[in-house]
This record gives C-alpha cells, structure tokens and sequence, in this order.
C-alpha cells in the first residue's frame, strides 16, 4: 500500500503566479480524478508528484519520506505513471515493452525471469492486446499503444497509479474497461490519481475530485462536493445541461 503527501506543493507552471498551494493526501482505495481545461497544469502535477519535475515549493511525501530524497528504483516500485504522450524511440515488441515494467524488481544487466514474463502477458491479457504481442509497437494503433502503455504500468505493479488521461484514444467499450481496470486497483488497496476531461467518467469512477484552474487556483475534495455545475462551468468557461443516469451525474455542454 502506498500513499501519497501533497504538501503545501506549488507546481513550477512557467509564467504563472502561484495559485493555491496543494495540500492533500492521496490514500490506499482511493480514486482522485484530476479536472481542468487545457493548460491549467494537470500534466506538470502528475510528473511532478512522480518525482519527474521540481515543484515551485512544497513536497511530495510518498510512505512518509520525501520523494526528493527517495532512489528512482525505489520510487518505481511504489508509483506507476501512464504518461500521455509516449516516444516509442525503440524498435521493440509489445511484449519487449510491457517488460520494461518489470525494470525496478531486477538487477542491472539481469534478464527477466518466468515469473516476470508471466505478470507481463496476463498484463497484455487483461487489457486486451495480448494477440499483438509480438508485433513491432511502431506498427500499432493509437488505442493499442495506449492499452499497451497501462499493460505496462499493470506489469509494473505500482501500489499508487498516476495516469494522465489513461482513456485517450480508446473506444467506448475499452475506455469502460481501463476504468474498470483502475477501479480494480483501488478497490485492492492501491491508490489512483489520473487526469480526465471527460466529467462523465470522473463523476462515476472517481471518489475524490481536484479541481485545478488555468491562474494555479485549485479546490479539492470528496466528488459529491466537487461536482457542482456551477463551479464546472466556471472551471472549463463552458455551460453545462446536468441530468442523472443510473444513479450517477451526467454533464453536457449546451451552447
Ligand atoms: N517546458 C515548458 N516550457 C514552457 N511552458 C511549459 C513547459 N511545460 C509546460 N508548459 C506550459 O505549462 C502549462 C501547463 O501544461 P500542462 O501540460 O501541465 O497542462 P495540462 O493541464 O495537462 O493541459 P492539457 O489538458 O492540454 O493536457 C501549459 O500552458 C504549457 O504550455
């Protein structure tokens, strides 16, 4: 079980005042949504509470250390991070890829083992890509790169997922499924953050919702809190139609 320290953490946006300093924990079977309009900074929050970016001020605690001062190795034992863009530099396979989650659990030079080529290929198996196993990932689709891309944090095994925008690319049906997947993960004890533009999916997948503000301003807290039209629309400068589907917020933007 990981958790996560947020504390009074200002995230280095160039050219942009502070905002509101962060203060919040992310905790083992909970599910935090990241919400904004473009630019507002959720992708530099998410790389800087991996440890990828400085912040501006403040820390990131991950188990009550700081991740400054933590080992990169360790730190990919205990936090995964689905990136949005991905440079696919390499000329490696799908199953060459998904490997690479397994990198933090081995020694320098040392080869994976039975048990890790497993973990991989049940990784593959449940996100539904594990026929492309041996095809070339240049040779693959954007949905397939993207469910590549969580097949490899799931081999990773992270106690705390971040993901940025882990639904980008994907259908209907397998947008459902890496919730589902995430969803999953949190109701095993680990903890979620993703960034999301989608409201609908936030509203039925997340518990906890951060509200971040192109001028750094951010409000945070419990979905049922967060989920206000009014501070919707003032969040995305966007008029919302609000009506309710099995139990759950829907939110559609009207002109
Ligand atoms: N290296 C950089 N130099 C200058 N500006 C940067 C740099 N990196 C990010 N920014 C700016 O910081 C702001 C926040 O970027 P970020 O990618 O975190 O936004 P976001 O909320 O994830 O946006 P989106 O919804 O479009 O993915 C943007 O205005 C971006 O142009």
């Amino acid at each position: 079980m990981s958790r996560l320290d947020i504390r009074e953490l200002v995230i280095d946006v160039p050219g942009r005042g502070d905002g509101s300093a962060l203060n919040l924990r992310v905790e083992p079977g909970q599910v935090w949504g990241v919400l904004g309009p473009n630019g507002a900074g959720k992708t530099t929050l998410l790389h800087t509470l991996a440890g990828l970016r400085p912040a501006r001020r403040g820390d990131v605690w991950l188990n009550d250390r700081p991740l400054a001062t933590m080992r990169r190795r360790h730190i990919a034992r205990a936090l995964g991070l689905v990136f949005q863009d991905r440079q696919d530099g390499f000329p490696a396979t799908v199953r060459e890829t998904a490997l690479i989650g397994r990198h933090p659990y081995l020694s320098p030079w040392q080869m994976e083992g039975g048990d890790d080529l497993r973990q991989a290929e049940a990784a593959l198996e449940r996100l539904d890509v594990a026929h492309l196993a041996d095809r070339l990932v240049s040779t693959l689709s954007g949905g397939e790169r993207q469910r590549l891309a969580i097949a490899t944090v799931l081999t990773q095994a992270p106690a705390l997922w971040l993901a940025d925008e882990p639904t980008n690319h994907l259908d209907l049906h397998h947008q459902t499924a890496v919730m589902e997947l995430l969803a999953e993960q949190a109701a095993a004890g680990r903890a979620v953050m993703m960034c999301l533009h989608d409201l609908n999916l936030a509203a039925r997948w997340c518990d906890h919702l951060l509200l971040l503000y192109p001028d750094g301003k951010a409000r945070w807290g419990p979905r049922e809190k967060m989920l206000v039209p009014s501070s919707l629309e003032r969040l995305y400068g966007q008029r919302l139609a609000t009506a309710e589907i099995d139990g759950a917020p829907v939110f559609v933007p009207v002109r």
